[in-house]
């Protein structure tokens, strides 16, 4: 089975662009889990432009409640500053299910590659023992192809993500057999080195389906930007009827 994990990231950005409360995250967490999905994604950023500290604190806390899957995504080198504990002191303070490792530079757009494991493996050693040492199930990210994917068991990990923009852009281009081939290859080479495999970034309702029949065993996917674009499609038609009601009934 596949779980869905809706990721929040751009509800808070929503409602960072005013100030205030609206649209509230927690209440779109609430929503989400109540709709069926299996879990929450967030994505705290240490510049906090979207997810802050206090929504990883309340949704952890409405994770818990629910007995569902709460999963936490970042750098883990990137050092604490003011609205920024650091990765590590977030999830000691709300112990999420599963914490995504991420190789995210500082102010980037959103995340593009997987780690190096050649380069960051062992820098990655001991944090991935430190969260597990947290109850935290690890999940790092990775990119399709990777050569060096089964380094992640070695390294400690539990689990890998493999980075999927590069095969929602193929999918939209009408040329996605080769990219899912090497993701499917990915895929049996982190099983077989006996790590799970989670997918994310960039699906979609159009190439979630695809992509899922065709690599084995994704434990997990994680949506956030396609699927609030969605939703807000899906809302606006009802939602500007429910506008229409209150003008027409006073006027
Ligand atoms: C790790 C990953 O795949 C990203 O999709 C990330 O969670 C999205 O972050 P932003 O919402 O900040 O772009
Ligand atoms: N890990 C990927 C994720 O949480 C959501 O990515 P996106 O759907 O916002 O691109």
């Amino acid at each position: 089975m596949t779980a869905l994990s809706v990721n929040l990231n751009k509800i808070a950005v929503l409602r960072n662009s005013r100030g205030g409360g609206e649209p509230d995250v927690l209440a779109a967490g609430v929503a989400c889990l109540d709709a069926g999905a299996h879990g929450l994604t967030v994505h705290p950023r240490p510049d906090a432009r979207h997810i802050r500290s206090d929504d990883v604190y309340a949704l952890g806390a409405l994770c818990t409640a629910r007995g569902v899957e709460f999963n936490v995504e970042g750098n883990p080198f990137a050092p604490p500053r003011a609205g920024y504990p650091g990765l590590l002191a977030l999830c000691d303070a709300v112990r999420p299910a599963q914490v995504t490792l991420v190789p995210d530079d500082d102010g980037q757009l959103t995340s593009d590659h997987g780690f190096d494991f050649d380069r960051d493996g062992e820098s990655l050693r001991p944090l991935i023992a430190a969260f597990k040492a947290l109850g935290c199930r690890v999940s790092v990210f990775v990119d399709v192809g990777d050569p060096d994917v089964a380094q992640a068991a070695e390294l400690g990990a539990n689990r890998v993500e493999l980075y999927t923009g590069p095969y929602a852009e193929a999918f939209a281009a009408g040329d996605a057999d080769a990219v899912l081939r090497l993701a499917a290859a990915t895929a049996r080479t982190a099983q077989a080195a006996g790590l799970q495999v989670n997918a994310g970034h960039d699906l979609n309702q159009a190439n979630l389906g695809r992509f899922l029949a065709d690599v084995p065993d994704v434990r997990e996917v994680s949506i956030g930007h396609a699927l609030i674009g969605e939703a807000l499609y899906a809302g606006l038609a009802a939602t500007v009827r429910a506008y229409r009601h209150i003008v027409d009934s006073v006027s």
